[in-house]
């Protein structure tokens, strides 16, 4: 209701009031503290994934994350992923018999003799040397190559799956809370992907490379594998615990973050920007922007600090156990129980120990942070699939519906405790207008969605020719709708797939040109540099962009043009000029001749040649009966028509 109407308490009143003061509880000094801005959703628990994260169960999610990545490798591209792990394979064992050729090279160099013949014994372990180093180098620009074959499809494939998870998502979906900024966090989960599989392709390296050198030093020693592993654990337990934390600031900031984002995006967004500059809300919102991006660096700050101090430890710890290994080699040296050339391949060998053990850990505990991201996009998966229309809806399909019907319908928005339509009945039949009215909040959009079939009543049905909108196969029925919506959608497309919606008709040509003059959108089109062709994708380069009015003309074009049954028209001529009005009105009743349709407005003007004006107040029909009946009544109708008179 605008801010100006009258006080909606005097229903019989006509004067326009003075304006209101503002009651006590009004007042901003008065007023409770505000509901902090927070970002509700049903991603896991914060304090739910914090308690839970334990070194073990980081452990166990690693091969899970590995599973995750490689099962979407498999289907994107199996050859390309054998051929990865073929190469990660032959990359281990060139690495052990390069090791092997090592200390054979070194026994044959420091054997005693002539020089030559030492060079010559020592020749073909040098030429596997050699050989398999060139071959690992190969094998790693194979490696590479493979990785950067599949990292684009990956992400194409997880960006594939989420956009198909959205669209056939309910309608009501987007009424629960935070699901449209966990779409957003699962979009950033998508193109985390790439760095999943980078991050499980290094462990799965470091692992090969990891069992090579190990098989190797058994070999040279048995004891010295323990020994290193012993040496290795104080750095492991560090290196798991600074990630962990790093894990637990991901997870005790994820919805911060996710906040952050969408104020990002809000003061960047082209709709908001005129509003944003001409009530100087910049200052505001840059404000509450600052207060929780505060929040998140003081946790970060202080969880990088704990995690430096536990690196600094582990530092000191893996550097005693470093000198315990290397005291042992030596110690295996002095007493004979070791070769020189084993020696010398064991210093090589424990290198590439220790190296692939930094490897597994580091690029371990990188996966975690990753993993983050990527169950936010299967948890949307998992969350959007649990609205997918399938799940509550049949598979059967209308030829073409005749009569449309609300039988004790109602609805409840998600949270809400009162319904927004309250056992409404209602019939629109082929060739009849039935026009929707009543106060704002008085449930006439949320009604004209559920005739529609885009919304499923919470009590009550909606039947096209008896037949449940439950069962009918939801694309298929929507295909026999014309629905122009409150809100103007601009697509960014051309103006004739603007139109068309991308199906284009089979007499396109005249229906194109009936739907243009009906809407007066020829008059927009007429004035566009290439007409029916010319780009209304005003935010990419190159594209136009339309006024409010001649984007209304060209959706109301969109709904005339469809072959549709149903049409729902919205307030269609809230942007359009008196001419452009009076235009609409006068031919609704051609539009009507082989068509149901359901007008929602607030200019009761318009609705005075309808066959049935429907009142609804609260979501329940107040009054019904046409424009003569309604104003004879002295009812609620009455009352506004007459405010609107004194207009
Ligand atoms: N997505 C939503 N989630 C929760 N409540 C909603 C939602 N959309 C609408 N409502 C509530 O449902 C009620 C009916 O809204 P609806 O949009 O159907 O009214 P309307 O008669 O079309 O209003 P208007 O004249 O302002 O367009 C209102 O109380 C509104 O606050």
């Amino acid at each position: 209701m605008p801010t100006d109407a009258p006080d909606p308490d005097d229903r019989t009143s006509t004067e326009i009031p003075a304006p209101r003061a503002p009651s006590p509880h009004e007042s901003l000094d008065d007023t409770p503290a505000d509901e902090e801005l927070r970002f509700v959703s049903s991603f896991a628990d914060t304090d739910a994934v914090l308690n839970k994260v334990t070194t073990r169960a980081m452990a166990t999610r690693l091969p899970r994350l590995i599973g995750t990545a490689l099962r979407l490798v498999w289907d994107v591209d199996r050859r390309a992923l054998l051929a990865l792990l073929a190469c990660q394979v032959a990359a281990g064992v060139l690495e052990a018999a390069g090791l092997l050729a090592t200390t054979a090279t070194i026994t044959a160099v420091i054997a005693s003799g002539d020089v030559l013949a030492r060079l010559r014994d020592a020749a073909p372990s040098l030429c596997l040397l050699a050989g398999a180093v060139g071959a690992r180098a190969g094998l790693g620009v194979a490696v590479v190559y493979l990785s950067q074959r599949l990292t684009p499809q990956i992400n194409r494939k997880a960006e594939a799956l989420l956009l198909e998870a959205i669209a056939s998502a309910e309608l009501e979906a987007y009424d629960h809370p935070g699901f449209v900024a966990e779409y957003d966090a699962a979009d950033r989960g998508a193109q985390s992907m790439r760095t999943l599989l980078t991050h499980s392709q290094d462990v799965i390296a470091a692992a090969a490379s990891f069992a090579a050198a190990a098989s190797v030093i058994t070999y040279l020693h048995p004891v010295l594998l323990p020994l290193l592993l012993l040496g290795a654990i104080p750095r492991g337990i560090a290196a798991v615990r600074a990630a962990r934390i790093e894990y637990q600031t991901s997870t005790e900031t994820q919805h911060e973050r996710v906040l952050l984002n969408n104020l990002r995006w809000q003061i960047a967004d082209e709709w908001r920007a005129n509003q944003l500059r001409a009530f100087t809300l910049a200052p505001h919102l840059l404000a509450v922007y600052e207060k929780h991006a505060d929040k998140v660096q003081r946790i970060t700050q202080a969880a990088a600090a704990r995690a430096a101090r536990v690196s600094i430890l582990g530092a000191l710890a893996g550097g005693a156990a470093a000198g315990l290994v290397w005291g042992a080699v030596v110690w295996l040296l002095a007493t004979h129980r070791m070769s020189v050339a084993a020696a010398g391949t064991a210093v090589i060998a424990l290198r590439t120990v220790s190296t692939s053990l930094g490897g597994i850990v580091g690029a371990g505990t990188s996966m975690y942070g990753t993993g983050l991201y990527m169950d936010n996009w299967q948890q949307f998966l998992d969350r959007a699939g649990g609205h997918r229309m399938e799940l509550r809806r049949g598979g059967d399909e209308l030829p073409k519906p005749r009569v449309f019907r609300a039988e004790g319908v109602g609805f409840t928005y998600q949270g809400r405790k009162k319904p927004a339509v309250d056992g409404v009945d209602l019939e629109v039949p082929v060739g009849k207008i039935v026009a929707l009215v009543g106060e704002n909040g008085s449930g006439k959009s949320t009604l004209a969605n559920l005739l529609t079939g885009l919304y499923m009543p919470t009590t009550g049905r909606v039947t096209w020719d008896g037949r449940d909108t439950r069962d009918l196969a939801p694309r298929a029925a929507w295909k026999h709708i014309c629905y122009l919506t409150q809100h103007v959608v601009h697509w960014p497309l051309v103006a004739r797939d603007n139109i068309t919606a991308g199906q284009p008709r089979a007499d396109h040509d005249a229906a194109m040109a009936r739907a243009l003059a009906a809407s007066g959108a020829d008059e927009v089109v007429d004035g566009l540099e290439h007409g029916l062709h010319t780009s209304l994708a005003h935010e990419f380069m190159g594209g136009t962009d339309l006024s409010g009015g001649q984007w209304q003309r060209i959706n109301l074009a969109r709904a005339y043009y469809r072959p549709g049954v149903l049409v729902v028209l919205d307030e269609p001529t809230s942007a359009l000029d008196p001419r452009a009005e009076h235009r609409i009105f006068k031919g609704l009743r051609e539009q009507a001749q082989d068509r149901a349709v359901v007008l929602v407005t607030h200019r009761l003007a318009n609705v005075a040649f309808a066959d049935e004006i429907v009142v609804l107040e609260h979501g329940r029909v107040r009054e019904r009966g046409t424009f003569d009946e309604l104003v004879k009544a002295e009812g609620l109708f009455a009352e506004l028509w007459q405010l609107q008179q004194d207009r």
